[in-house]
């Protein structure tokens, strides 16, 4: 009889991070690259497992002067291309293993210019946002992606729609701790408007220049942080005029420095990490639950 053929993740090292609670496993598989499966993703993530929302896999470097190509899978096994916590998470590993506070990495989406400050917060360049409909994308020509009444939503005024790389649709309410955020993220992250999913946001001004966020994840839920959501939540309180361009974000996990800067529209965020343990990958751990 064939024996079992060994899962080609099994045995990899990983590490297990967080930035502000926004759970992050790393795999660095740059030395001896595998794919990763949707389905070795939702196995890793199960709670009795390595619970994650997302995995940064970081792949050999495709472009000169870049540490890694890195993907980007979601605890639900779907892939992003942008991932704002994961990516401090991966900036902060780099400058151990170089010594350098400064590193390039390069997704899908574009790249990623991170930089470790002595003080341990790390800030990445997470690139400009996209507001144009196809971009986000959208199911229908939207002309302005600004204030957008989603179908079936009325009740919860207009959202802003933007893209960090990947889809977000930010609403501003009154109070983002009274939200039904588990109820209205999860029939808004699949509404027919995104055909791509999406991930969605509820903010609330508690500042001139501070804000309250609140965020249901595609592919993810409800996290205590999402970076891209905090950089799509900034840019869009500039965009309607109701903050500047710099903010202070608070999610459930605690803050992050968003900055949409004047001179390239790059959007720059700031934050801790936090490393909590490594490990190896075991075939148990990888195989699909029955
Ligand atoms: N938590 C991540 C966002 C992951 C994006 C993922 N939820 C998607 O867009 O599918 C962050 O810190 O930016």
């Amino acid at each position: 009889m064939a024996r079992p053929a060994v899962n080609p993740l099994a045995n990899r090292p990983f590490v297990k991070m967080n930035g502000l609670g926004n759970e992050i496993l790393v795999l660095d598989l740059r030395a001896d690259p595998v794919e990763v499966p949707a389905a070795a993703a939702r196995a890793l993530a199960r709670p009795s497992v390595l619970p994650f929302d997302q995995a940064m896999v970081l792949y050999p470097p495709r472009r000169e002067g870049t540490a890694a190509f890195v993907r980007i899978l979601n605890s639900d096994g779907s892939f992003s291309a942008a991932c704002g916590n994961g990516t401090r998470c991966i900036a902060a590993l780099e400058a151990e293993r170089t010594g350098a506070p400064h590193a390039l990495f390069e997704s899908e989406a574009g790249l990623l210019d991170c930089l470790v400050r002595p003080d341990g917060q790390v800030e990445v360049d997470m690139g400009a946002p996209r507001f144009d409909w196809r971009d986000i994308p959208l199911a229908r020509d939207v002309a302005e992606t600004a204030q957008v009444i989603v179908p079936g939503f009325e009740a919860l005024g207009p959202t802003s729609l933007v893209s960090m790389g990947n889809p977000h649709a930010v609403f501003f309410v009154p109070d983002a701790n009274a939200v039904d955020v588990e109820k209205l993220g999860a029939a808004l992250e699949h509404h027919p408007l995104f055909p791509e999913r999406a991930n969605i946001s509820f903010a609330s001004l508690t500042a001139p220049d501070r804000i309250l966020l609140h965020v249901w994840e595609r592919g993810a839920g409800r996290t205590r942080a999402c970076g891209t959501a905090a950089c799509a939540t900034g840019v869009s309180a500039a965009r309607t005029g109701r903050t500047g361009r710099s903010v202070t974000v608070t999610l459930p996990g605690g803050d992050l420095e968003i900055s949409w800067r004047e001179a390239d529209g790059h959007v720059l965020m700031t934050g801790p990490v936090e490393h909590e343990f490594s490990g190896t990958l075991s075939p148990a751990m990888l195989e699909e639950a029955a």
